[in-house]
């Protein structure tokens, strides 16, 4: 090829650049999403500090990631202290300074895309909401873009923008119907997190070129639909995100299987519950021994992963507590509880046919590979957008059933009340029904995601407009 040519179909290209939060289930949608733009053979370059592109990049398995470019970008040390997990706020405070430290991202990011810019034809900047005074300076780059990732369900979107512009005139005008109950904000976040959410959105006001939703309209149309109408800009729902089928669900990325998926194999159909709480939570000693009497004495079989919040940098050294189980408790509930307290296979665990229940604290990662699996949950909600994911979950949707009641978070959750939730949510006829329901969503969003379906459309539709 003439080098004119090749200079011509450099220009051509449109390439991406994705700028994630550095927190797990912020880098993990932004690293499906990496996978599936790239798939249209857009080079997609992914930023972070070398600490986190490590972390995401060892916890996602079962896909090859050579064909992204990862920077790592320096920033100076951050404090990585560990979660609290006495704290009455559930909120993961401990992460603040590094979402602070992200400042430090932003004159690499402006390098990178000045870099950029000559050599393509457009450059599209995927950020995190919570990351748009990182990627400010994307407005003085003539031929680049910049789009909103939000990170939480459509809903709750909905409702914040709600709040916000407060307007429940305009909403009687839009024709919406709300259900009852849905709780405040109040306990969901801290102040300087909220002062740190004001401070991205001044950003996003003067620079947003489209909103991207980890969802389907399968699950929410509704909700897209009315952001449509009351926003400036379009909303795009092209999710979900993660895989819809697991390709290869007998290894991990060095090749072996995790001993909970062995586990599964040999249970029946829909038999095991799986427990897991995310990565930002951290729950106190006394609950955590509620908890496990209650699923032993539910006589319930389940996979438990038992682990604290992550800190800042999952690499740094110091304490990690290793939560403590009743004395002997493993052994008593060998052959029908698995407590894991290492990164599980998420994904895998939910796509086995063995797993028929998940409890969960709803936040919108798990939330979204469940329903794509068509595994009902059972919400234990813990902060931020959590309590209305349970809204969303149980009520809107039907695909789920409430174990921890919201207004009550400050009270301990005895273990026969979790006993009691276990076998109402795996046995009871009202839990087969959610169970059935959660099916068949699930095989309505898989469906989503081929050609031909809402989400499928949607995601064609968003490459059409960026390589316009
Ligand atoms: O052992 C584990 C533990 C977690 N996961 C994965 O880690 C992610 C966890 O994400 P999520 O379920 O969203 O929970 P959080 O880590 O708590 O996510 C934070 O970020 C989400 C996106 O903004 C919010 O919806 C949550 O409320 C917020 O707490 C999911 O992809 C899980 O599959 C594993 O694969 N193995």
């Amino acid at each position: 090829m003439a080098h004119g040519d090749q200079h011509h179909q450099n220009q051509s290209q449109v390439v991406v650049v994705m700028v994630p939060l550095p927190a797990q289930g912020h880098l993990n949608q932004l690293l499906h999403l990496s996978r599936l733009i790239s798939a249209y053979n857009i080079p997609v370059h992914y930023v972070g500090a070398a600490t986190h592109n490590r972390q995401v990049k060892l916890r996602a398995h079962c896909w090859d990631q050579t064909k992204l470019q990862f920077h790592d970008f320096p920033t100076p040390p951050f404090l990585s202290p560990p979660p609290n997990p006495k704290a009455t706020n559930k909120f993961p405070s401990h992460l603040q300074p590094s979402f602070k430290a992200t400042a430090h991202l932003r004159q690499p990011v402006a390098k990178l895309l000045r870099e950029l810019s000559p050599k393509a034809r457009r450059v599209i900047v995927i950020h995190d909401s919570m990351m748009t005074s990182v990627i400010q300076d994307v407005a003085s780059i003539p031929n680049g873009e910049s789009y909103t990732f939000h990170s939480v369900s459509a809903f709750t979107i909905f409702l914040y923008l709600w709040e916000v512009i407060g307007m429940p005139k305009k909403l009687e005008k839009l024709d919406v119907k709300l259900p009852d109950g849905i709780p405040s904000l109040e306990g969901c976040f801290t102040i300087e997190f909220m002062n740190f959410l004001g401070e991205q959105h001044e950003h996003q006001k003067l620079i947003n070129a489209g909103n991207l939703h980890n969802t389907s309209r399968t699950i929410e149309g509704p909700y897209i639909d009315l952001l449509n109408r009351i926003g400036q800009q379009k909303h795009w729902a092209i999710g979900p995100f993660n895989p819809t089928t697991v390709a290869n669900p007998n290894n991990n990325s060095n090749g072996s299987r995790h001993k909970c998926l062995e586990w599964l194999d040999k249970q029946e159909q829909s038999s095991v519950m799986y427990v897991s709480f995310g990565t930002t939570t951290a729950m106190k000693d006394d609950q955590i021994q509620e908890l496990a009497i209650g699923l032993e004495e539910s006589k319930q079989k389940f996979i438990w992963v038992l682990r604290d919040a992550d800190k800042g940098d999952i690499f740094s050294d110091g304490e990690v507590r290793r939560a403590e189980l009743p004395q002997g408790y493993e052994e008593r509930v060998k052959g029908r509880g698995l407590v894991v307290r290492d990164w599980a296979p998420q994904l895998e665990i939910l796509s086995h046919k063995s797993t028929g229940g998940f409890l969960s604290h709803c936040g919108w990662n798990s939330c979204i590979e469940s329903i794509t699996m068509g595994v009902p949950i059972a919400a234990w909600p813990m902060h931020s957008d959590q309590p209305r994911n349970t809204v969303l979950i149980t009520k809107l949707l039907g695909v789920g059933f409430v174990m921890r009641d919201w207004d009550k978070r400050d009270e301990l959750v005895t273990s026969q009340s979790i006993k009691n939730g276990v076998q109402k949510f795996m046995w009871s006829e009202e839990g087969d029904e959610i169970r059935k329901r959660a099916a068949e969503l699930g095989a309505d969003v898989r469906q989503s995601r081929v050609e031909g379906g809402a989400s499928h459309m949607e995601f064609s539709s968003f490459i059409a407009h960026i390589t316009r």
